[in-house]
């Protein structure tokens, strides 16, 4: 297959993630007969250094005519620890979702057996956890208008969605809660916003065509604690948008680090791949990040072009780095590995079709799908 795919490395640890990712696409290239065409773009406050826009005409224009986006991260101390800041590095991310129609974000959080013992958690609390979050991407209160009063004593966002938004992402959600293990867990505070009323309506509607997916709903404040307390209770989460950023988050640590969640972006005419994390500015250029979000982002963008086999070689290389104790420090704080040798190891794992096949038959933690 052919496939033309934008990337835009970004800030922070992003271009060290995504070359591993790079690495290993390449390694998929070479193995199964592919031809990946990589065409680079500058984004967030990279792009800003250059010409004060975080996302310039011409990576927007690369990415609409891309197959795909491999993102890699944005975000800068610089502007983080700058509230008057007119421009920030974030809005480039948030327009490149909303002018190509992401309004899909699916992060799937599995617990990798192997890395049972890193999790802050209890083992007896986080075995069998494997849930997939559904985020609104491309609406609600990220947004919505904002406004700053004139003496900058009061400040407001508004948080709003529509009927059409909340159907087209449900009806994603529940398809793949009928491939999974049926069950869909819409998370809102329907107690007290309008917004997350209609949530509920839609989707109690929705949910009537779906009937072999048993649909429940939960509060925010609620399912913050349900996910520490009993993840493995989840199947497929569906929220929207600043609820769902959170929540994935807070997820990434039942399974050990924020490092390890890949995420998809999908629309009706395009599809953006990202690690869940984002620039970690104080590991840029320390060569200590974790690449697996990255490389997991990248197996994700092969299941979107139905490249089954070939996303599986890259989870399957990635189990065996974890398996072999090839993790980075967030993982084993004495670990000697870097960012580029996990890279380098996974990407020569992809050429290997042997162990790929001793590990397939093991079938640990994929299930019958690759990553999702
Ligand atoms: N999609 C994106 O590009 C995102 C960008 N950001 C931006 O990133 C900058 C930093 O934000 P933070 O809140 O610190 O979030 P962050 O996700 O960059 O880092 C939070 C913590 O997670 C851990 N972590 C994250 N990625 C890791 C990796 N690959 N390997 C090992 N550990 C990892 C580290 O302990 C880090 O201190 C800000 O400018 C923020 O706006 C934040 C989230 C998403
Ligand atoms: C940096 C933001 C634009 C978004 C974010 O934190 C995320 O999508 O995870
Ligand atoms: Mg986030």
């Amino acid at each position: 297959m052919k496939l033309k795919i934008a990337l835009l490395p970004g800030d922070g640890i992003g271009p060290e993630v995504t070359a591993q990712a790079v690495k290993c696409l390449q390694a998929v290239e070479e193995t199964f007969g592919h031809e990946f065409e990589y065409v680079e773009a500058v984004v967030g406050a990279a792009a800003m250094d250059k010409s004060g826009d975080p996302l310039p005409e011409k990576t927007l224009e690369l990415c609409k005519n891309s197959d795909a986006v491999l993102f890699g991260a944005i975000g800068d101390p610089k502007y983080d620890n700058d509230p008057d800041a007119k421009v920030r590095p974030e809005q480039g991310l948030l327009r490149l979702r909303k002018e190509l129609g992401l309004f899909c974000n699916i992060r799937p959080i599995k617990v990798f057996p192997t890395l049972m013992e890193k999790s802050p958690l209890k083992k007896k609390v986080i075995a069998g956890t494997d849930f997939v979050i559904y985020r609104e991407l491309t609406s609600g209160i990220y947004f919505g208008d904002k406004s700053v009063s004139a003496d900058g004593t009061s400040a407001t966002d508004v948080c709003t969605y529509t009927e059409s938004e909340i159907s087209r992402i449900a009806h994603l959600a529940f398809k793949a809660a009928k491939r999974r293990r049926k069950k869909l867990t819409l998370i809102d505070k329907a107690n007290v916003l309008e917004s997350s009323r209609l949530w509920r309506r839609t989707v109690g509607k929705i949910g009537e065509s779906y009937p072999e997916v048993a649909l429940d709903f939960m509060f925010i404040d609620n399912a913050a604690m349900q996910l520490v307390l009993k993840p493995s209770q989840f199947d497929v989460i569906l929220t929207e948008n600043m609820f769902g950023d959170i929540l994935s988050d807070e997820g990434s640590a039942v399974g050990g680090s924020l490092g390890l969640l890949p995420s998809a972006s999908t629309g009706d005419n395009h599809a953006l791949f990202e690690p869940v994390h984002g620039s970690y500015p104080q590991a840029t250029g320390k060569d200590i990040a974790n690449p697996v979000a990255s490389i997991l982002s990248a197996a994700m963008l092969l299941d979107h072009f139905k490249l089954d086999e070939e996303s599986r070689a890259i989870v399957i290389a990635v189990l065996k780095s974890i398996k072999k104790g090839i993790v980075s420090p967030d993982l084993n704080t004495s670990s000697k590995y870097g960012t580029n040798h996990i890279g380098d190891f996974i990407s020569a794992n992809i050429r290997d079709s042997e162990d790929y096949l001793i590990l397939n038959k093991e079938n640990i933690w994929l299930g019958k799908s690759t990553i999702i």
